[in-house]
């Protein structure tokens, strides 16, 4: 742990910048722009550019090293790398132990070898820093005040580095409003040699190839914004970059290294025509560049980093109007795995652009899936077909989704390649013995954690055979799971469920080609067929649309319809559930999309009254029981679920989280293993926690409609998983939920 240092602490200190060129100029000037109390020094050895920082107001005075390094109390070395070690050797007969001495060197190896030189060691009052900002300007007349506000700049402590000297390097950069994050010296060269010199590299030279052709003038004169967002930082200092390359350049060769194999294969591509070499690597470059901008955004996607986000929803509100809920997770996920391993071209239209999916998407990705979109929906995935995937460079992540990781340990038992499947938090605490079990019957070889949970190792090349498997519990993910590693096997694979459960595997494999033959409740393939990729109208989700269907039902005066929504059978135990309850639910517009059922769902408020639910609803419903219970909460009487234990091992225990969530609310309950009794009255408002589970989020935003004060929600954040526009789309009927976030 760094030393905490208060902000005012800085104010006691007296900074010496040596070197006043952009980047010392900016610190001067920011300390100045920000307030700060204490003195601001100087030292260059141009002398015009300290009387003009002088006159600026950004430095306090100047003078010879030997006398300002005694006033001095943080010294902040800020010149070319190279020049680094004649200041230091400038320093080092005025050292004292209470001194902080940082730098902003964009290379750090190069740098502790000449702290090294200059005093034998690393003297543990010496951090050094990287502050990952700067400008094509320079000089101190290019300073900028903000330069350095929201920037990153990373420090590189070594293990005996004294602590208060970090923290006071720490609330330096942190005054000057940069996020400072810490790593070691070969892995802070190692990371800039990619993200920053080599683009660099590659400006000077672009810049320079191209100044030295005759037709020069005209060549500029054209130049179009391409060549002027990709060449802007052609314009940087030389001297400054010259001393990067020769003092990180090992790093930097590798990169370049990288590079020059990337764009040879561009070039093959381009030579022989190969419009899907090109398109993969456009479309893997324009994700990953938009991921980046996420990034840079601080939006969620995928960053593994999460978001702390609060939802605030005021008691009462509106349920009116017609809406489209985003497509549907299961679909949208199995779309993107038949449809990269079938032949040909699969369009996806409705696809879910939640992170879950995004995540499936992205792992087709990285085993060398060419895929387009998602564009407002719409995905186009080229088919690598049955034994076309290649093997990822690393562990494919699939975030929160529990549906993803099944799914996949089937479709990877039966590959050529090893493949590690990892996910988040919530994800590595979920059960996967369930799926590895049966897969290990088939002949798979798989590694899983203590207690069978995430990550998973699967081994490639194993010869799978065929199963013949009754099902523990009713899981279409592990039913779905087995019949995609049954596509790999020898002989007919086959699989009893003890209940019905979702069957848009079944139905989009035979969609594909793919024969899946169903008997009562067994579900059989052969393996070694073959798929023929086709469009794939994803319907909006039924377990989105849920939350709307409860929110109508419970608010006096609502009129909402839902509009073309999945109602396959082995989904609609909400609309069976709500019916028993007494909501006002009415499917119009019947119709069949692309092999699944469709309606539009028109629901207005009705009184509810409390049922026990039947049993076989459970796993047609098996998502929907959050916003259920919320239902309950609101109907009269008692509502009782049994043989629900499968909650329990959802993205949170679902059954716990909405007990501990009402009990804050005042709504009565009594908690059972396999399910809950719940009391339907008036309730207040509070705090709840949603554990980082989508559906407790929601769940919770929905009561609020009849709340007789406003609900808090905790760690919301994953709403994005399932639902992203969630907010704005309840906001559009009426509902009163705004997010912050901490
Ligand atoms: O197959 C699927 O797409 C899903 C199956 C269900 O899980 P189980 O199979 O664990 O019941 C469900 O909870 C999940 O959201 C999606
Ligand atoms: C349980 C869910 O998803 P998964 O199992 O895919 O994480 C869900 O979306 O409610």
């Amino acid at each position: 742990m760094t030393a905490f240092v208060p902000a005012s602490a800085l104010d006691r200190e007296t900074v010496l910048v040596i070197g006043l060129g952009l980047m010392g100029a900016s610190v001067a000037a920011g300390l100045k722009a920000v307030g700060f109390g204490g003195r601001v020094l100087a030292s260059d050895r141009r002398e015009a550019d300290i009387q003009t920082g002088l006159s600026m107001g950004i430095i306090d005075g100047s003078g010879p090293l030997d006398e300002l390094i005694p006033q001095a109390t943080l010294v902040v070395i800020a010149v070319p790398v190279l020049a680094i070690e004649s200041v230091l050797e400038a320093m080092a007969p005025l050292w004292r132990d209470d001194l902080v001495v940082t730098d902003v060197g964009s290379t750090k190896q190069a740098v502790r070898q000449s702290v090294a030189r200059v005093f034998g060691y690393i003297p543990p009052n010496m951090i050094l820093g990287h502050p990952i900002a700067g400008s094509e300007r320079s000089g101190v007349t290019a300073a900028q005040a903000g330069l350095f506000e929201r920037h990153k700049v990373i420090v590189t402590p070594e293990a005996d580095s004294c602590r208060s000297a970090l923290a006071r390097v720490h609330a330096l950069w942190q005054r000057l409003g940069a996020d400072v994050l810490e790593m070691g010296v070969e892995r802070h060269d190692d990371v800039l040699a990619r993200t920053s010199h080599l683009p660099h590299l590659l400006a000077f030279s672009l810049v320079d190839t191209l100044a030295r052709q005759d037709e020069r003038l005209d060549i500029f004169r054209y130049a179009a914004g391409g060549f002027r967002d990709f060449t802007r930082i052609a314009g940087s200092d030389p001297v400054m970059w010259r001393d990067v390359f020769r003092a990180n350049k090992t790093a930097v060769l590798g990169a370049l290294d990288e590079f020059e194999q990337g764009v040879s294969r561009l070039r093959q591509a381009i030579e022989a025509d190969d419009d899907d070499a090109m398109l993969g690597a456009f479309s893997r470059a324009s994700h990953a560049r938009h991921y980046f901008e996420t990034l840079l955004n601080q939006a969620s996607y995928q960053s593994m980093e999460q978001r702390n986000i609060t939802y605030r929803a005021s008691a009462g509100g509106h349920v009116q109007g017609r809406i489209r809920v985003p497509g549907d997770k299961s679909m949208s996920h199995r779309s993107i795995m038949l449809g990269a391993l079938a032949d040909g071209v699969t369009e996806v239209d409705g696809f879910l652009e939640g992170e879950d999916s995004l995540a499936t998407l992205q792992a087709f990705r990285e085993m060398g899936v060419v895929i387009e979109g998602p564009h407002d929906g719409r995905v186009v995935i080229h088919g690598v077909g049955m034994h076309g995937l290649q093997a990822p460079a690393g562990a494919l992540y699939v975030g929160n989704s529990g549906t993803a990781m099944r799914l996949f340990a089937g479709l990877l038992a039966g590959q050529a390649f090893d493949t590690e499947l990892t996910g988040d938090a919530s994800l590595t605490r979920r059960p996967m013995g369930r799926v590895v079990d049966p897969l290990r019957l088939m002949g798979a070889h798989i590694e899983a954690s203590e207690g069978d949970r995430p990550p998973l190792r699967i081994k490639g090349g194993q010869v799978l055979q065929r199963l013949d498997y009754d099902l523990p519990m009713a899981s279409a993910q592990v039913k779905s799971c087995i019949l995609l590693a049954g596509m790999y096997a020898e002989g007919e694979t086959r699989v009893r469920e003890p209940a019905p459960t979702r069957d848009h595997t079944e139905r989009m494999l035979n969609g594909f080609g793919y024969p899946v033959e169903r008997s009562g409740n067994e579900a059989r393939l052969a393996g070694g067929g073959r798929m023929t990729g086709g469009p794939i109208d994803v319907p909006a989700d039924i377990s989105s649309a849920a939350f709307f269907l409860v929110a109508a039902s419970i608010t006096p005066g609502a009129d909402l319809v839902l509009e073309h929504v999945g109602v396959n059978p082995t989904r609609t135990g909400v609309i069976a559930i709500l019916q028993a309850m007494g909501a006002d639910l009415r499917l119009e517009n019947e119709r069949e999309v692309g092999g699944e059922p469709v309606a539009d769902i028109h629901v207005r408020y009705a009184p509810l009254k409390g049922v026990d639910i039947d049993p076989n609803q459970v796993p047609l419903a098996i998502d929907e029981f959050p916003v259920l219970f919320i239902a309950a909460a609101n109907a009269e009487g008692k509502t009782r679920l049994r043989g629900a234990e499968e909650l329990r091992v959802k993205e949170s225990d679902r059954i716990q989280a909405m007990a501990d969530g009402m009990a804050v609310l005042g709504i009565e309950h009594t908690v059972l293993e396999d399910g809950i009794d719940i009391v339907g009255g008036q309730y207040g408002g509070g705090t709840v926690d949603s554990l980082g589970d989508h559906r407790i989020a929601m769940a919770f935003s929905v009561a609020a409609l009849c709340a007789s004060e406003a609900i808090t929600i905790q760690d919301c954040a994953n709403v994005a998983t399932s639902f992203p526009d969630f907010l704005s789309l309840s906001a559009s009927i009426g509902m009163r939920v705004q997010a912050e976030e901490a």
